[in-house]
């Protein structure tokens, strides 16, 4: 046995959620060619089709439902929506500490599959055996959750949120997810043709601001990260709740202009701008690395403000996106934040806001992190990021 495999338990109960409607369809097919694998390990599996929102078999509710003591892991064959909506499934219960516990094991069979890119890696992700070894020998990994609240709803987000032209080139292209990744592409430079600036105030409580800083940070996490590490658990043991009530209008410095050197605390910001993203792990899909930062675990929101460019610089913009070049641009302002507040102003509150990849109501949000809530099965035991950031 690998050394790496020590301690993992064989025979795992599996739990398999197939979403035959997620990306281009082939979910049902891909579970088709990976069961004999399952078989040859004797994993017990039980195999459940999801639904669309209103569905009984919609994966919030199943996950809501689930029998905690009967399986070893939850596998989804899906895009990131069904993830997200398993997360949220767990969150919802009674239990919400102890089932967020369950890992998530996913197969990509959706468009995006930005949690199977940070697992596996980019050239990782398109060998399914390696996906499905990490579902019958991976460790679980504590996965930050972020909870986004909005009008008087709370949801969890694992993966991003996005507003503006990141927002539109996901939410907006949903009618060509027949093209898998290729979609977002398309939809940025869409976005770059025809809208540019989308005006927004955003309260953030800033815990870093400073690329070198960041970068030192996040080299010495990868250099010294153990490759596997116990789950932690959340200290607080009782379900976080929003706690973003202080006086806003008082109390805050104002900032009218976009700065990278904002110190440690709350800073409010009203200006245009064309992509704000808030994210938790470095890849949002195969070939864009946009929080390159972000080592998954810091109890932080990496937060990406980018203001109005023009064409020439947004298109430039794409260039080295899988290494997250981005990042060395003078016009992309990258902070670690505690929480953040969005604010869409004017006609910017027509556009979209994307959770996860999913639309919620164009309306003031709100956007915390709480370490190491869920679990994800990891056959790296770390988040497939750069090993090393080189600030260009
Ligand atoms: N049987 C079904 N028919 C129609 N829609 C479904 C069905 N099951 C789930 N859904 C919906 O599919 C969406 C999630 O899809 P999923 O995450 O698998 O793929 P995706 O959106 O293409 O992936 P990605 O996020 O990687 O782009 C959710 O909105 C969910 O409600």
């Amino acid at each position: 046995m690998l050394p790496s495999f020590a301690g993992i338990e064989p025979h795992r109960r599996l739990l398999v959620f197939i979403n035959p409607h997620g990306g281009q369809g082939k979910a049902q097919q891909i579970w088709e060619n990976v069961a004999p694998i399952f078989k040859a390990a004797r994993c017990p599996v039980h195999l459940q089709h999801t639904g669309p929102a209103e569905s009984p078999n919609n994966a919030t509710t199943l996950a809501s439902e689930i029998d905690l003591g009967a399986w070893d892991a939850l596998v989804p064959i899906s895009g990131d929506g069904i993830i997200n909506e398993l997360l949220n499934g767990l969150a919802s219960r009674p239990d919400a500490l102890k089932a967020l516990r369950m890992p998530i094991a996913p197969l990509p069979g959706g468009s995006g599959n930005a949690l199977s890119v940070n697992l596996l890696g980019p050239e990782g992700v398109d060998d399914l055996a390696l996906a499905v070894l990490g579902v019958i020998k991976g460790s679980p990994i504590p996965l930050d959750l972020c909870s986004v609240t909005h009008g008087d709803r709370r949801m969890f987000s694992f993966l991003s949120q996005a507003f503006g032209l990141a927002a539109d080139l996901d939410i907006g292209t949903e009618w060509i997810r027949w093209m898998g990744d290729t979609r977002f592409t398309l939809g940025y430079l869409w976005g770059v043709f025809t809208r540019k600036s989308y005006s927004v105030e955003i309260i953030l409580n800033v815990k870093e601001s400073s690329k070198s800083a960041m970068a030192s940070a996040y080299n010495a996490h990868q250099a010294s990260s153990p490759v596997y590490e116990p789950p932690a658990v959340p200290s607080d043991l009782s379900m976080p709740t929003p706690s973003l009530s202080m006086p806003l209008e008082d109390d805050i410095p104002l900032h009218t202009e976009l700065k990278a050197d904002l110190g440690p605390g709350w800073h409010r910001m009203r200006v245009p701008i064309q992509i704000l993203y808030g994210g938790k792990l470095p890849w949002v899909s195969r070939g864009s690395q946009q929080f390159p930062l972000a080592t998954g675990r810091d109890g932080l929101i990496d937060l990406v403000v980018v203001p109005p460019r023009g064409v020439q610089e947004s298109i430039k913009g794409l260039e080295g996106a899988e290494r997250g070049a981005f990042l060395s641009s003078p016009s992309c302002y990258y902070y670690k934040v505690a929480s953040y507040i969005c604010r869409p102003i004017g006609s910017a509150a027509k556009g979209y806001i994307s959770i996860d990849g999913e639309s919620i109501p164009n309306e003031e949000f709100h956007v915390e992190c709480h370490p190491g809530l869920a679990r994800v099965m990891s056959l790296h035991g770390r988040w497939m990021g750069l090993d090393k950031i080189v600030l260009e």
